[in-house]
C-alpha cells in the first residue's frame, strides 16, 4: 500500500485508506480524527462479522448487491476481505447471477459512478478523458458496448454492472490491486427501446452505432489505453457475436488482449471436459463433443477443442470432424446459407437434422449448451444422451442461472443421477435418490483472473491459444478426487486463489517459453507471483 497524507474526513472518505471504526486512538489523534468517529475501536474481524450480519439480514440478493457496492466505495479492505473469506457466499452476489438482475435494473439502483464512460460525443478526446482517471498505473481493462450482457441481451450501459463485476474478480481471486484495474463502457446506443424510454436510463439514448463509426470509436479507444497505460491488458466483455469476433481479429495478435466470452469460457469449458474424461472412463483423444448454440461462446469452445485436440496427435480435418453444431435450424452442415463465417469450419457434410435426431445420429460424448435459452435440454434430450453414454457429460454454460439450458435437478433427476453436470452459473447441491450431488460451475471466473495475473507478471505482449490451453489443464489438474465424487469437474470455489495462482504460473511459463514476455523470468517465479497478489488488511 502506498503512503498518504491524508487527514480528517479525507482520510475517512479514501476508498482505499478508510478503516472506519478500526483507526486506534493514537491514530485518531494523529490523524485529525478524534470526535470524526464512535468512540469505540474495532478490527477488521469484528468488521466482517458486523458486515456480514447486515447482508444476511437482507430479503433479497439485489439488496445484497446494492449494500456490497456501497461497500466498496467506502471501504475496500473490507469489501475485498469479506469476499475472498466468503467467496461462495458473495461471489453469486456481487458477480453471476446476481449482477444480471443488477444489471436489467441497473439506471434505477444507480449510486455512485464506478468506471469509466465512453460516448459518441467522446470521439477524438478519448486519450484526453482518460487523464481524468485518477490512477496512472493501470493492468487491466474490461470493456463491454453492452449489446449481449449474459444471456440477457442488449442492456446497453446498464452492462456496466458486468466490467465492475469482472474486475472485482481480478482482484478477490487473483490478487490484482483495485487501482490497477480499469472498468469501461462504451456507450454506442441500445437497440433495446425500453430502455431508450426510461426517464432514468444513464446512457444515450439513441439507436446503435453501426459500421464505420463504431469500428473507428472503438479503434480510438484502444489506442489511447495503449498510450495511457501501456501495459494494460484489455478484456473484451459481452459483445454481441460478430462484433466480437470482428474485435478479436482485429487487435489479438497486435495488442495485450483477449475475449473473455469465447476465450476465456473455452478454457474452462476445456478444463471441464478434460476433468470430466476419467469419471466418465473415456479418452480425450476420443470424444466427441455436439454444442447447442452457434454463437461466439460455443465456437470459442470449439475452437479451443479443436487445438487440444490437435495436441493429441489428430489432424485438422480429424479434430473438426469430432465437433458438431446444433443452432435454432438443426444440425449445422455443408450447403446451409444462413451461417456466419465463424460456423463455416464445423459445418460437416451430412444430413441437416434437428437436435434429437442430431443426438442419436452423431451420438457425442459430451453436450455443450451456449443458448442462453432455458429449457432447451429438456427431458428428451438427456435421456438421449444416456441412451448410448454410461455417464453423459452435459454442460449447461449459459447465464446467468434463470437462462441455463436445464437445471441442476433436472439433470439429476432424467439421466437417473448418471450426468457428469456442469453449469455456467451457480446451482445449489442436489439431493437425488438418496444421493447428493455439488454440481461444477464452469463459469470463466475460474480463468480470466488466473490469464491475467500470468500475463502481467510477465508483462506479455499478446495472449496465444497456447496461455488459454495451458490454463485449461491447470484448471483440470487442479481439480481433486473428492471433488469428482462429490460431482463436480471443478475446483471448489474456496480454493480459487490458489487456483488463479496455480494458472497464473503456468500462463507466465508460457509467456516465457513462447518469447512473448517483456519481463525477464524471475528465480521463483510461484513465489514472485504469489507476492504480488494483493490481500487485504487493514495497514
Ligand atoms: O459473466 C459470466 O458469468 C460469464 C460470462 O462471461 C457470460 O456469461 O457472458
Ligand atoms: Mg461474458
Amino acid at each position: 500500500m502506498s503512503a498518504h497524507n491524508l487527514r480528517g474526513f479525507d482520510l475517512l472518505s479514501s476508498v482505499r485508506h478508510n478503516k472506519g471504526t478500526a483507526f486506534n486512538h493514537q491514530e485518531r489523534e494523529a490523524l485529525g480524527l478524534r470526535g470524526l468517529l464512535p468512540p469505540a475501536v474495532f478490527g477488521l474481524d469484528d468488521h466482517k462479522r458486523r458486515a456480514l450480519a447486515n447482508i444476511r439480514r437482507k430479503d433479497s440478493d439485489i439488496e445484497r448487491y446494492v449494500f456490497m457496492q456501497s461497500l466498496m466505495g467506502r471501504n475496500q479492505t473490507l469489501f475485498y476481505r469479506l469476499v475472498i473469506d466468503h467467496i461462495e457466499e458473495l461471489m453469486p452476489i456481487i458477480y453471476t447471477p446476481t449482477v444480471g438482475q443488477a444489471c436489467r435494473e441497473f439506471a434505477h439502483i444507480f449510486r455512485q459512478p464506478r468506471g469509466f464512460y465512453i460516448s459518441p460525443s467522446d470521439k477524438g478526446d478519448i486519450r484526453t478523458i482518460l487523464n481524468n482517471w485518477p490512477e496512472k498505473d493501470i493492468r487491466v481493462v474490461v470493456i463491454t458496448d453492452g449489446e449481449r450482457i449474459l444471456g440477457l441481451g442488449d442492456l446497453g450501459t446498464n452492462g456496466m454492472g458486468i466490467p465492475i463485476g469482472k474486475l472485482a474478480l481480478y482482484t478477490a481471486c487473483a490478487g490484482i490491486p483495485p487501482e490497477q484495474c480499469l472498468p469501461v463502457m462504451l456507450d454506442v446506443g441500445t437497440n433495446n427501446q425500453a430502455l431508450r424510454e426510461d426517464p432514468l436510463y444513464l446512457g444515450t439514448p439513441i439507436p446503435r452505432i453501426r459500421g464505420e463509426d463504431y469500428i473507428q470509436l472503438v479503434d480510438e479507444f484502444v489506442t489511447a489505453i495503449q498510450d495511457a497505460f501501456p501495459k494494460a491488458l484489455i478484456q473484451f466483455e459481452d459483445f454481441l457475436t460478430p462484433n466480437a469476433y470482428a474485435l478479436l481479429n482485429t487487435y489479438r495478435n497486435q495488442v495485450l488482449c483477449f475475449n473473455d466470452d469465447i476465450q476465456g469460457t473455452a478454457a474452462v469449458a476445456l478444463a471441464g471436459v478434460y476433468a470430466s474424461c476419467k469419471p466418465a472412463g473415456k479418452q480425450f483423444k476420443d470424444l466427441k463433443v455436439m454444442f447447442l448454440g452457434a454463437g461466439s461462446a460455443a465456437t470459442g469452445i470449439a475452437d479451443l477443442l479443436k487445438v487440444a485436440l490437435m495436441a493429441e496427435g489428430l489432424s485438422e480435418p480429424e479434430a473438426l470432424a469430432r465437433l458438431w453444431f446444433v443452432d435454432v435450424s438443426g444440425l449445422v452442415v455443408k450447403g446451409r446459407t444462413d451461417l456466419m463465417s465463424h460456423n463455416l469450419p464445423y459445418a460437416h457434410a451430412h444430413t441437416q437434422m434437428p437436435f434429437i435426431e442430431a443426438i442419436e445420429d452423431i451420438k457425442p460424448d459430451v453436450l455443450i449448451g451456449a443458448t442462453g435459452c432455458p429449457g432447451t435440454f429438456n427431458q428428451s434430450v438427456i435421456r438421449k444422451m444416456c441412451e448410448h453414454n454410461a455417464r453423459p457429460v452435459i454442460f449447461a454454460l449459459s447465464n446467468p442461472t434463470s437462462q441455463a439450458e436445464c437445471t441442476a435437478e433436472q439433470a439429476y433427476a432424467w439421466s437417473n443421477g448418471h450426468v457428469i453436470f456442469a453449469s455456467g452459473s451457480p446451482f445449489a447441491p442436489v439431493e437425488y435418490d438418496g444421493n447428493r450431488y455439488q454440481p461444477g460451475q464452469g463459469n470463466n471466473a475460474y480463468i480470466f483472473p488466473g490469464i491475467g495475473l500470468g500475463a502481467i507478471v510477465a508483462e506479455a505482449k499478446l495472449i496465444s491459444d497456447e496461455m488459454f490451453l495451458a490454463a485449461a489443464s491447470t484448471l483440470a489438474q487442479c481439480v481433486t478426487e473428492e471433488e469428482v465424487a462429490a460431482g463436480s469437474v471443478y475446483p471448489k470455489l474456496t480454493r480459487i486463489r490458489e487456483v488463479s495462482l496455480d494458472i497464473a504460473v503456468a500462463v507466465a511459463k508460457t509467456a516465457y517459453a513462447q518469447a512473448l514476455a517483456q519481463s525477464e523470468p524471475p528465480l521463483n517465479l510461484r513465489e514472485t507471483i504469489a507476492q504480488r497478489m494483493y490481500d487485504p488488511h487493514y495497514e
